[in-house]
């Protein structure tokens, strides 16, 4: 039945869902560029993990509590957003559609949320600025050649964004294998016009590994966040934490926010899933800065695991690539709304009226005591 009305097209091939616009994006784009989004480091299997890892998270709801109002809205670093799922800092969105960043940016916009543009953008701090009235956050990668990365910091504050977002997962580029198959290309870094050249040498494998390898300072410790402070006035929040020791570091080095990431695992095989090491940071951070999350979040019901696990918000990143690739700034406003509208349901039907009712309580993981062996 489902198939012969698929057949004559009776069947909509709209998608319902984030997962969703993965084959859509599959469907539109060159293999290489996809396989640049979708694909992770080695063997993948912490890309797995990250989606796995939520499912083994059950939700303990609740019931008879007055849902009839559900109110997603929160505040993550004095900025007042719809609902705590932030768009996280990816690579080169000119690859998935024409008007790259400013596309997802205006998406962001009218979804109320937070924009982490990344160091890489195929459009400029500039550009994406005038773009839309979206809260913005920018995101570094600290290069070899620092005035270059002080640079643009000073320039994303001078530009209205509100936070630096360093990602400290990233010394080198992960070995991601479809890219070194597919001689992956090395695409435009805007921001960088007129400040370096581009050229890298390298007939074989991955042109943009070679390129990161060449320009990112992976000498870069714990000391140069002070560095980092003086050259920007900006809160900093610090990307790729995974173990309740760097959280602490992280902590005593005075920075104004964590997020959990194993960057969609594209660097390290065998990072543990996101979601599996959020309770560890948590407790090592002891509520003095806030705690984000991202990393296989895909529905609804992973954004209130996380939350109910102590993050403050969620940053999603496939899904946004894929969307824009798929549909455009259209696709990039859908996906958001579909992770509002499925964390608006879920937070219904477990009995959580506010972000703040979502707590602890309110998951079980398979670390947790069974109450019952059935
Ligand atoms: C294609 C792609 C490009 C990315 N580029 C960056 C980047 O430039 N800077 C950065 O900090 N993280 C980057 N990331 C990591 C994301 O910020 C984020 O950590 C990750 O995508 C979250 O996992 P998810 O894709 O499963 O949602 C990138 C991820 C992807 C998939
Ligand atoms: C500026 C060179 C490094 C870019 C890394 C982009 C990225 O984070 C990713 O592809 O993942």
């Amino acid at each position: 039945m489902f198939w012969s009305l698929f057949c004559q097209g009776k069947m909509s091939s709209e998608p319902v869902n984030v997962n969703d616009f993965k084959e859509l994006a599959r469907l539109k784009l060159p293999k290489m560029y996809y396989d640049f989004y979708a694909g992770g480091a080695e063997d993948e299997h912490t890309l797995r993990e990250n989606i796995q890892a939520f499912c083994r998270i059950m939700i303990r709801p609740r019931v008879l509590v007055d849902v009839s109002q559900i109110d997603m809205s929160t505040t993550i670093l004095g900025h007042r957003i719809s609902a705590p799922i932030l768009v996280a800092p990816t690579a080169a969105h000119k690859l998935a559609f024409h008007e790259g960043e400013q596309a997802t940016a205006r998406a962001a916009a009218a979804a109320k949320t937070i924009m982490i543009l990344s160091y890489s953008s195929t459009c400029s701090i500039e550009e994406v600025a005038s773009s839309c009235n979206a809260v913005r956050f920018f995101q570094l990668y600290i290069y070899k050649r620092r005035d270059i990365s002080a640079l643009l910091a000073q320039r994303a504050e001078r530009f209205g964004y509100k936070a630096i977002v360093l990602t400290a997962d990233t010394p080198r580029l992960g070995r991601r294998e479809a890219d070194i198959k597919n001689k992956m290309i090395r695409p435009p870094i805007k921001n960088l016009d007129g400040l370096m050249s581009f050229d890298v040498n390298a007939d074989q494998g991955s042109k943009f590994e070679t390129y990161a390898n060449v320009t990112l300072d992976a000498s870069l410790r714990w000391e140069d966040i002070m560095w980092l402070r003086s050259t920007t006035s900006l809160p900093i929040l610090i990307k790729g934490i995974l173990t309740h020791e760097d959280a602490t570091k992280a902590v005593e080095a005075g920075v104004d926010g964590i997020i959990v990431s194993n960057h969609g695992a594209r660097q390290l095989d065998f990072a543990p899933a996101t979601i599996s090491v959020l309770e560890e940071v948590v407790h090592a951070v002891k509520g003095k800065i806030p705690v984000l999350l991202d990393g296989g979040v895909r529905r609804g019901t992973d954004v209130f695991k996380a939350l109910a696990l102590g993050a403050q918000a969620v940053l999603i990143g496939r899904p946004v690539l894929f969307g824009l690739a798929a549909k455009g700034e259209g696709g990039v406003r859908t996906v958001l709304e579909m992770l509002k509208n499925e964390l608006e349901i879920s937070m219904a039907l477990s009995g959580c009226p506010c972000i703040k009712d979502i707590t602890r309580s309110h998951v079980r993981t398979p670390y947790d005591k069974l109450p019952s062996m059935l």
